[in-house]
């Protein structure tokens, strides 16, 4: 397995870059998150822009830096959607996110995922652990949007989905595991069990790879300086919340403002890259 060079300083480095850059991420995501994710990509830095209308999709894919792609609400329309926008981004040069959202619960998700994979090429694809096992041909059962697995069980599943697509693969859970196509894993100890009881921060993380990807090329750092930041946003919202005597919902607030202000300090004493 190849060591990590990675250091906070470096995914701090992008983090900056993407206040700086305030790259246009385009979305088709799921009607359960949409408003979040905006929130989350503008406290973030990023400019976000949904939509799925067919006729649009090819010049809004054209003006933007990234796009990111989320199964969680599926109909026929968003999946044509889903499908051209990848390919014209494909076409461009524009990375992509791809969100599997309850890979393994539905054969209409499978089926779906298995289309858009042969339809194009994601450059980063986040799951929780059981999304990605299934993903990965595992014999998994997601329980609707939650793991039903821990990360470690997904590492080598991740590495065979990453190689076998010539995406990043993050897997998120209480130990993210970052893993690129040609062998590169990063473990990031971050974030908070309350961040599963607010829906959408999967989602949103997914979003914010999508974001990262526009202003750092070398993909597998991009989705790790995503990660890190929403690891590092959830323990202080939490962590604030709990000190409010507040529960989930204000940390879901909190959350977005950790990820407008967190700085460079605050980022590098929390930020935890595990080694091997
Ligand atoms: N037990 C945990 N402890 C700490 N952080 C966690 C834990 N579980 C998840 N997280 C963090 O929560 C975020 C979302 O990951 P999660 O795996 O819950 O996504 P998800 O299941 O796809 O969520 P959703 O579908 O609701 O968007 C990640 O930043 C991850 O690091
Ligand atoms: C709850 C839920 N259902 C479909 S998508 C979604 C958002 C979290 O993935
Ligand atoms: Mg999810």
């Amino acid at each position: 397995m190849a060591r990590t060079t990675l250091q906070a300083r470096d995914l701090w480095a992008d983090i900056h870059a993407l206040r700086q850059r305030r790259p246009l991420v385009h979305s088709i995501t799921n009607v359960v998150v949409t408003n979040f994710n905006a929130n989350v990509l503008l406290a973030a830095g990023a400019s976000p822009v949904m939509t799925q209308a067919h006729e649009e999709l090819e010049d809004m894919v054209a003006i933007a830096q990234a796009l990111v792609i989320n199964i969680g609400t599926l109909d026929a329309y968003a999946v044509e959607a889903m499908t051209i926008a990848l390919r014209a981004a494909n076409a461009r040069g524009v990375p992509v996110a791809l969100d599997p959202v309850g890979a393994g619960a539905t054969a209409y998700r499978n089926r779906t995922l298995a289309a858009l994979l042969a339809a194009g090429r994601p450059t980063a694809i986040r799951g929780n652990a059981s999304e990605i096992m299934s993903l990965a041909g595992e014999a998994v059962a997601t329980r609707g949007v939650d793991s039903s697995a821990g990360t470690e069980a997904a590492l080598e599943p991740a590495l065979a989905l990453a190689a076998n697509h010539g995406a990043v693969v993050c897997v998120s859970g209480a130990v993210d595991h970052v893993v690129a196509p040609d062998g590169r894993v990063l473990r990031l100890d971050n974030g908070h069990e309350w961040m599963t009881r607010i829906t959408g921060v999967g989602c949103s993380l997914t979003a914010l790879v999508g974001a990262f990807c526009a202003v750092q090329p070398d993909a597998w750092r991009a989705t790790a300086a995503a990660t890190a930041l929403m690891g590092v946003a959830g323990e202080i919202a939490a962590e604030q919340a709990r000190a409010l005597g507040a529960g989930v919902g204000t940390m879901a607030a909190l959350l977005v403002d950790a990820l407008q202000l967190v700085d460079e300090a605050g980022f590098l004493a929390r930020a935890r890259i595990v080694d091997d």
